[in-house]
């Protein structure tokens, strides 16, 4: 494809039109990306309902992505734009790799599929059922949570299990509230979309979904690799502390921080206690009152 960028229009998931950044080559418009400075291009593809990956390029003929079918691939092309410019424009990191990786993603990934992941190599939006879920990839935060896995993955390397597994999903939750600034909801977007005022997850108040919100209701569990989706709630809930006594502007530095330098693919709740507030030390000084901050909420949630 060319290098030059034909900039498109497209439809999401919700109905809304966006502009999109598209390459021409052949006759046809691909959802590829090829503005984003020193960085691989931002590539979306479709599964068309089947398993395999990664799928053929998402095209159009006209570079207008407005067919009821192609929603999910335009919101999944454009959010992870956003993402990515988050990442380089707040913290200079290019790509999830910091070295200009290609974002790829893929929609319609099997049929009524409830769910969102990063694979090791891409990220993967199902179409949802449209009783749980509609298409995933229609909801910044959840982009957001997908990249970030891939962002920790590079860096701390948190195994996906238990207290380490739950520190991860997390810190995935945590940047899905950093780049949807809206609310402390998380997929509000896109659950249940036959019922409005609900979301899959709440960081401010976890246990309306379930989620203990502290370490005295930690779910030791075998299923969903210890419960990370479960126990997230706990470290979800120091985060909305933080971020809603010191704004997101100082929380996301200190969180990036503690993800790039203390944490490690072991750490535990405490160890992560530790990791944000060294971190919040080296930014703002011992004692300071974003330390204090950070020490309260992780003691508020009953993590030392
Ligand atoms: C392969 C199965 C496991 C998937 C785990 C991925 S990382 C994940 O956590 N996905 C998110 C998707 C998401 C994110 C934000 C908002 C809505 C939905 C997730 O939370 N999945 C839930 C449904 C789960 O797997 O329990
Ligand atoms: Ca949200
Ligand atoms: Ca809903
Ligand atoms: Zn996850």
């Amino acid at each position: 494809y060319n290098a030059v960028n034909d900039a498109g229009t497209g439809v999401g998931v919700l109905g809304d039109t966006k502009t999109l950044n598209t390459n021409y080559s052949g006759g046809t418009y691909y959802l590829i990306d090829t503005t984003k400075p020193m960085a691989g291009v931002i590539e979306t593809r479709t599964a068309k309902n089947l398993s395999r990956l990664p799928g053929s390029y998402s095209v159009d003929p006209d570079n207008n992505f407005n067919a009821t079918s192609q929603r999910a691939d335009v919101d999944a092309h454009y959010y992870a734009g956003v993402v990515y410019d988050y990442y380089k424009n707040t913290f200079n990191r290019n790509s999830f790799d910091g070295n200009g990786a290609t974002l790829r993603s893929t929609v319609h990934y099997g049929r009524n599929y409830n769910n969102a992941f990063w694979n090791g190599s891409q990220m993967v939006y199902g179409d949802g059922d449209g009783t749980t879920f509609t298409s995933l990839s229609g909801s910044l935060d959840v982009i957001a949570h997908e990249l970030t896995h891939a962002v920790t993955e590079r860096t701390a390397g948190l195994e996906y299990q238990y207290q380490s597994g739950a520190l991860n999903e997390s810190i995935s939750d945590t940047f899905g509230v950093f780049l949807d600034k809206e609310d402390y909801l998380i997929g509000e977007d896109v659950y249940t979309p036959k019922k409005s005022g609900d979301a899959l997850r709440s960081l401010s108040n976890p246990g309306l979904y379930g989620q203990p919100e502290n370490m005295s209701g930690y779910v030791n569990t075998t299923s969903d690799n210890g419960g990370v989706h479960t126990n997230s709630g706990i470290p979800n809930k120091a985060a909305y502390l933080t971020i809603s006594t010191l704004g997101t502007a100082t929380a996301e530095k200190i969180y990036y921080r503690a993800l790039t330098v203390y944490l490690s693919p072991k750490s535990n709740f405490s160890n992560a206690r530790a990791a944000l507030l060294a971190s919040t030390a080296d930014l703002y000084g011992t004692g300071s009152t974003q330390y204090n901050a950070v020490a309260s909420a992780w003691t508020q949630v009953g993590v030392y």
